[in-house]
């Protein structure tokens, strides 16, 4: 067995005291002082058309240089495991696009600049007793960021992800031209391009997104299972219903421990049937403990409480789901809560800067950090094999609709089939998993851990799934165009000169050291 460097073993040694005295406390004071910062620095809405033009003029200037194009948004801030090493590029001045520019009350969409996070866009719009129609859990996403990547929620398997709320995108091409691009309009076939597209066909400037009314509380059922095969069963059951949950989740915490989540919007006149919990209050238990507590009811039995609308969309923050209990652990104790309780969750760009290589290295080799979505009738075996590999607890399991608009993900077998022009559909699950496995606990350091998870995510490729990029993405570039198809992307590419002034995206995605270096 390797043995562990001083650094390692200090690092073992002191992890959680650095955090809680240093990182947690430091990190809020620099959250407070950045929301001061960018609340006095706001952008005007009414302005949004000057920056816009802004960012026109800087494209048009700097795009025939040699260095690729990317935003100004720092590394260590973007929700994704890496820090991308931006310093080969030319950054364009973009991440002041950040307001709510207006809202559309007859159409019901809002237009909102790519920066603007889901946190801001979710509250904004609930003081106006309006929601998206579909919102991501954690605060610090972009709206950008999340429909040029991924943005999946436990409402996808109804609305789709967060691209496919989008009725329009505007956007400013390598040429410096500003487009507004619809799914019916000129430029249809770029609409189909832009997810998972990460910014390599232009610079998003601000996008219109579906509302819809806002409802004070949801209604969370929890039922707990006591058997793998009971608790899939009845997880796809909801699934494939014509009246499934409006919101759906699970949580594994064991081969034959699960609780299913269903979710349902509810009024006022509710709150007297039923107790109101505000799970994303400071001092109470992270939601994943909560919901884990729910295996004491017994067989058959179930729970149901209301929960106020934007607490229930931000639950997943302050645990940064299941990350908390790993990062650092005594975090769901009852004086963590009461005495730091206020410091969660982590500032994530010192919580991302402050790591040394050697960790970041440490974290590659030994942790998995994935997120990977495949067709539902996959998910006993997933969990079994998940399971075998690493048993790694809990688990995270959302619901999906994929749609195949002949884009860069495929429904299985259409990968690199010409689109005819039919919008195809079918319900995925999604699996996230955190955390070291099992062998590695127990102190086996030589466990294959990368070439395990290099396994999963071919398996999840061959069965027509695809990766969640703000993980640790271990396929090589060409595995990872197997995995999604690049035919239209590079028809967009082509067509609107984006070739060689954005960077592929590929190279925006892996991480910043080698995996492949780490293969046993
Ligand atoms: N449940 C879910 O679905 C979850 C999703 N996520 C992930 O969180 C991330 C969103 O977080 P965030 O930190 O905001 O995103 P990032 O800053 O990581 O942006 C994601 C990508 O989009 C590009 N990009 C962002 N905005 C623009 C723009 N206006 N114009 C052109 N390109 C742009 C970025 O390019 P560049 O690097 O040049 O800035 C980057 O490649 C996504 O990667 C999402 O997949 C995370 C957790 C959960
Ligand atoms: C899928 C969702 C949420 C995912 C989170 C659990 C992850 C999103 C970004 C992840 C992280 C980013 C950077 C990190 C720095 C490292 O030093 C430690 C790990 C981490 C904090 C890592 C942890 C997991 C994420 C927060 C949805 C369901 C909202």
């Amino acid at each position: 067995m390797p043995q562990k460097s001083a650094i390692e073993n200090w690092i073992d040694n002191h992890r959680e005291l650095l955090l809680l005295t240093i990182i947690l406390p430091w990190g809020k004071l620099f959250s407070w002082k950045d929301r001061l910062i960018s609340f006095l620095t706001r952008p005007d809405p009414k302005d949004h058309e000057k920056r816009v033009h802004r960012v026109v003029s800087d494209v048009r200037r700097l795009s025939r240089q040699a260095k690729e194009l990317r935003t100004d948004r720092r590394g260590n801030r973007s929700l994704t495991t890496r820090i991308s090493d931006k310093s080969q590029s030319q950054p364009i001045g973009i991440r002041d696009l950040r307001s709510v520019v207006s809202i559309d009350e007859a159409g019901m969409t809002v237009r909102v600049e790519p920066f603007a996070t889901i946190g801001d866009v979710v509250s904004h719009l609930d003081k106006k007793g309006y929601q998206l129609e579909t919102a991501i859990e954690m605060k610090g996403a972009t709206i950008g960021g999340l429909v040029l990547a991924i943005g999946m929620t436990t409402k996808s398997h109804i609305t789709g992800l967060m691209h496919d709320i989008v009725e329009a995108y505007e956007i400013v091409t390598a040429e410096g031209e500003l487009l507004r691009v619809t799914k019916e309009g000129e430029h249809a076939d770029l609409f189909r391009a832009i997810p998972w597209s990460h910014g390599t066909l232009g610079f998003l400037v601000a996008i219109e997104m579906r509302i819809i009314p806002a409802t004070p509380y949801v209604r969370l059922v929890y039922r707990p299972f006591y058997s793998l095969e009971t608790y899939c069963e009845e997880h796809s059951r909801l699934l494939h219903s014509d009246n499934p949950p409006t919101y759906l989740e699970a949580q594994v915490f064991g081969r034959n421990k699960a609780v299913i989540i269903e979710g349902y919007p509810a009024g006022k006149e509710e709150a007297g049937d039923f107790p109101v919990n505000d799970v994303n209050s400071w001092h109470k238990p992270f939601f994943f403990k909560h919901v884990e507590s729910m295996l004491e009811l017994g067989e058959g039995r179930d729970f149901s409480e209301l929960v106020p609308l934007t607490s229930f969309l931000m639950r997943h923050e302050r645990s940064m789901c299941m990350t908390m209990g790993q990062i650092v652990p005594s975090a769901n104790n009852v004086w963590f809560r009461r005495f730091f309780g206020w410091t969660l969750p982590p500032n994530m760009p010192l919580l991302k800067s402050s790591r040394p290589t050697e960790e970041r290295e440490r974290s590659m080799k030994r942790q998995v950090y994935q997120d990977f979505a495949f067709p539902s009738e996959h998910l006993q075996g997933m969990l079994e094999h998940l399971h075998d590999e690493f048993e790694i607890y809990p688990l995270l399991i959302y619901p999906c609709r994929v749609f195949d608009r002949g884009g860069m993900v495929r429904l299985p077998g259409q990968r690199a089939v010409e689109w005819d022009g039919t919008e195809r559909s079918a319900l995925y699950f999604n699996i996230g998993i955190y955390g070291e496995p099992k062998a590695v606990r127990e102190g086996n350091f030589d466990y294959p851990t990368v070439n395990k998870v290099r396994e999963i995510e071919q398996k999840i490729s061959d069965l027509g799934g695809f990766l969640h990029t703000y993980v640790d993405i271990f396929s090589t570039k060409e595995e990872f165009e197997a995995m999604f198809d690049h035919s239209l992307w590079r028809k967009m590419r082509q067509k609107y000169g984006a070739e060689g002034v954005f960077p592929e995206i590929y190279d925006k995605v892996k991480p910043e050291l080698d995996p492949l270096q780490f293969v046993r």
